[in-house]
């Protein structure tokens, strides 16, 4: 290979995280030549529909796998979060990255914490996930939809469009926007999206040498809770449709599993945790699956005939 091509969505925060894994391929591969390929999806296009309506996360991915089907680039980078359950046939993930900050952000220009909103202040997130825990916590908040890249989200907060939002640290931490976090909504009271802060690598599943490239930066302690934490969202037919929300941390050769669905509409939480083998991350995913769905998660997710 005489140049490896990135394929990469053009918002800042993908752009950043292509950077960083050109680079980390640059060190682990002295000589080797590596080039960003940006490119535009219809999900960064089409801003004025929800996700869903337009048909979900995966509208992200679809033109970075068109161009390396057609041999315009190597390889693409995603934020693992938004990687849907199911890769399209022919592709793999060729490595996932140390995972930076999985928590999410309370982001306010009035209040330090999410308890110290007035009551019914307006608090803009288009993720459901946020919606439902948000309303269990704050019952009384006005919740508005947000959507566009982390700095235009910043931007709308900084116009006065909201009181507080809610964003993922790792993407503020990316762009320079430390300050910015107010608090760190954390595990185990506040879960985040499968696979949150973690960076993933995506290829074809037939070239051999990317695959080996790529296979330099897999980290395998986050490739583990990752694994777990969508192995369960899988097995619950997740999607940016439904508030799923899961949370692995490994301690020696334990791995702990804490995983729960709400609903955007009343606030309802089904929680379930349990401990499990580092070596069978999916076995535990699918065990806090099957917890969730005992204790009444499945009148919360869609029925299969909508999914
Ligand atoms: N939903 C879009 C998205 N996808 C990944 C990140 C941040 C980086 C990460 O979580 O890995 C974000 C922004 C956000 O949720 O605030």
């Amino acid at each position: 290979m005489t140049i490896l091509r990135i394929a990469t969505r053009k918002s800042p925060l993908a752009l950043w995280q292509t950077e960083h894994v050109a680079a980390a391929l640059r060190a682990a591969h002295p000589g080797l030549a590596v080039e960003l390929v940006p490119l535009s999806t219809r999900g960064d296009e089409v801003l004025d529909r929800s996700l869903a309506a337009i048909g979900g996360k995966g509208l992200f991915l679809k033109e970075l796998e068109l161009a390396m089907q057609r041999g315009d680039a190597d390889c693409a980078v995603h934020s693992l979060k938004d990687v849907p359950m199911e890769l399209e046939p022919g592709f793999a993930l060729a490595a996932v990255l140390q995972r930076g900050d999985p928590a999410d952000a309370f982001v306010s220009n009035q209040c330090d914490t999410l308890d110290a909103l007035p009551a019914g202040a307006r608090v803009g997130t288009s993720s459901l996930r946020r919606q439902a825990q948000l309303r269990a916590q704050r019952p009384d908040l006005q919740l508005l939809d947000l959507r566009g890249n982390v700095n235009t989200r910043l931007a709308k907060l900084d116009a006065g469009a909201y009181d507080a939002i809610v964003l993922a640290c790792a993407g503020l931490q990316r762009l320079g926007f430390d300050a910015r976090i107010r608090t760190r909504l954390q595990p185990p009271q506040w879960l985040p999206a499968p696979a949150q802060g973690a960076i993933a690598i995506e290829c074809r599943d037939d070239d051999a040498a990317t695959l080996a490239l790529c296979a330099a930066l897999d980290h395998a302690d986050t490739r583990t809770c990752s694994d777990a934490e969508r192995a369960m969202n899988r097995a619950l037919h997740g999607s940016c449709h439904v508030p799923v929300a899961a949370f692995a941390r490994l301690d020696g050769a334990q791995l702990a599993l804490d995983g729960l669905v709400g609903s955007a509409a009343d606030g309802t939480l089904v929680r379930a945790q349990a401990l499990g083998r580092s070596d069978a991350p999916d076995a535990l995913g699918l065990r806090v699956a099957q917890q969730l769905l005992q204790a009444g998660a499945g009148a919360l997710l869609p029925s299969p005939q909508n999914a």
